[in-house]
C-alpha cells in the first residue's frame, strides 16, 4: 500500500509506516501525479482534498489529522466513492488552554480580573464546551449560544446570539466554517454583531477566519465598540492582514489548537482510522512518540498574590502566548509574499507546546480555590 502524506502531519512518517509505504511532501506541493499510485493521503488543512487534486486517482482514503473538514469536499469524495474522515476533538483541549492563557494575559495587560465577568461562547462542540468548562472554573459567567446543537438538546440554556452579545463582556467563536442553510457560520461576524456587543467588550476569533467580517471588526474596533481583540485565525491566510493584526492586542499565526498533543492527536486518529479502513493490526506504538514535557515541574509560593495572577504566571511558564504574538508581528513587516510564507513557516516550525497536564504544580500557601482552579484548568497538583 502507497500512502501519501503531507509534512506538517506530526511524526506521519513515523506513523504511516507502520501501514504501508509512506511517501511525506510539503502540503502545498501534493498535487494529483503524485496520487496516481496511492492508496491513501493524509493531510492537514494545507492540502485542499478535492476533485481537482484526486479525480481518476487510486486514492481511497482520506484523512485530515485536523478538526476542521472545509479544505475537504467531502460531497464529491463521497459521491466518488472515496472514504474520509477527520479528526474532531483533536485540538479542542489546546485551543480552551490558547484561550485561558489570553484571556488572563489579556486582563493582566488592561487591568481587570475574569471573574465574575460575563464570556459569551459562540460553538459549543468539542472546543467550545472544554472553553465553557474552564471559564467556568476561572469564576466566568458563562453564556452559550448553538443554535444546531440547541435544536436536538433539551438543555434550555442556550442563548439566543442577540442577548448573548448583547449581555457579555468577552465574545469568543469556537464555530466550524459552515457556508450553507440552515446554520450559516460564514461571515457571521458582521456589522449588525459587532453593533449588538455590549460596547466596549473583548472579541476573539479562534475558530476560522471566514467567520469574521475583518472590515466590521475594524469599524467596530476604531468606534471603540469593541474594545479588546485576540485574533488566531484570518482571512485570508497565509496572506495575513496587517490592518487586522495592527488592531488585535494578542495575534497568533492559526496555531491555537497547535499544541503537541493537539497534533498528536489528529495523527492517532488518522492511523486509527486507517487501519480500520484497510483491516491492518495497529503496530505503531504512541507512547514511544511523546517528547519528555520541558517544564513538569513548578513550584511557587502563592501568599499574598492573587488567584489570577498566580496562574497567569504559571501559564506562561508552560505557554506564553506573547511569543505567538511577537512572532506574528515580525513576520508582519515583510511584503505579502514573504509574509505569507512566514505564516506559514511559523506554523509549520512551532515549537514544541505541551498541554498543561504535563505540568505538575507544587502550590505553597494556595487556597483551596486556586488548588481547585489549577486543576479545573489541567495540571496535576501535590
Ligand atoms: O481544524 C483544525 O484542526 C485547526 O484549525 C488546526 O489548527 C489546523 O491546523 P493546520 O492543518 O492548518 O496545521
Amino acid at each position: 500500500m502507497k500512502i501519501i502524506c503531507a509534512e506538517t502531519v506530526l511524526l506521519g512518517d513515523r506513523a504511516f509506516s507502520h501501514a504501508g509505504e509512506t511517501v511525506v511532501i510539503p502540503d502545498r506541493e501534493i498535487c494529483r501525479n503524485d496520487l496516481l499510485d496511492a492508496d491513501a493521503l493524509i493531510i492537514r488543512s494545507k492540502t485542499k482534498a478535492t476533485e481537482e487534486l484526486l479525480r481518476e486517482t487510486p486514492v481511497k482514503f482520506v484523512g485530515t489529522a485536523t478538526a476542521g473538514t472545509d479544505h475537504l469536499d467531502s460531497d464529491w469524495l463521497q459521491r466518488n466513492g472515496i472514504y474520509w474522515c477527520a479528526s474532531p476533538g483533536c485540538n479542542a483541549n489546546s485551543v480552551s488552554e490558547y484561550l485561558v492563557a489570553g484571556l488572563l494575559t489579556l486582563g493582566h495587560r488592561h487591568g481587570f480580573s475574569l471573574e465574575n465577568k460575563t464570556i459569551g461562547v459562540i460553538g459549543c462542540g468539542n472546543v467550545g464546551s472544554r472553553v465553557v468548562k474552564k471559564c467556568h472554573a476561572l469564576g466566568m459567567n458563562v453564556l452559550r449560544n448553538d443554535p444546531p446543537l440547541a435544536a436536538v438538546s433539551a438543555d434550555p440554556d442556550f442563548q439566543p446570539l442577540e442577548n448573548l452579545l448583547a449581555e457579555s463582556d468577552i465574545v469568543t467563536l469556537h464555530v466550524p466554517l459552515v457556508k450553507h442553510k440552515p446554520w450559516p457560520t460564514e461571515r457571521m461576524a458582521d456589522w449588525l454583531f459587532f453593533e449588538q456587543m455590549k460596547p466596549g467588550a473583548v472579541f476573539i476569533n479562534a475558530a476560522r477566519g471566514s467567520v469574521c467580517d475583518y472590515d466590521a471588526l475594524l469599524d467596530a474596533k476604531s468606534s471603540g465598540a469593541v474594545a479588546q481583540t485576540i485574533i488566531d485565525v484570518w482571512s485570508p491566510e497565509p496572506a495575513f492582514r496587517t490592518d487586522v493584526l495592527k488592531l488585535a492586542d494578542l495575534a497568533s499565526p492559526h496555531i491555537a489548537g497547535h499544541s503537541y498533543e493537539g497534533k498528536l492527536n489528529g495523527t492517532v486518529a488518522c492511523y486509527n482510522e486507517l487501519c480500520n479502513f484497510f483491516e491492518l493490526r495497529k503496530t505503531w506504538d504512541i507512547s514511544a512518540s511523546l517528547p519528555t514535557p520541558e517544564v513538569p515541574e513548578i513550584e511557587i509560593d502563592c501568599a499574598g498574590r492573587n488567584d489570577e495572577e498566580i496562574l497567569l504566571d504559571i501559564i506562561r511558564r508552560v505557554y506564553n502566548i506573547e511569543e505567538d504574538d511577537r512572532l506574528i508581528r515580525e513576520a508582519a513587516v515583510h511584503c505579502e509574499i514573504d509574509r505569507a510564507r512566514r505564516f506559514d513557516q511559523l506554523r509549520k516550525n512551532y515549537r514544541i507546546r505541551r498541554e498543561f497536564h504535563n505540568t505538575e504544580l507544587r502550590l505553597h500557601n494556595a487556597s483551596s480555590d486556586l488548588t481547585r482552579k489549577c486543576k479545573a484548568l489541567g495540571f496535576k497538583t501535590t
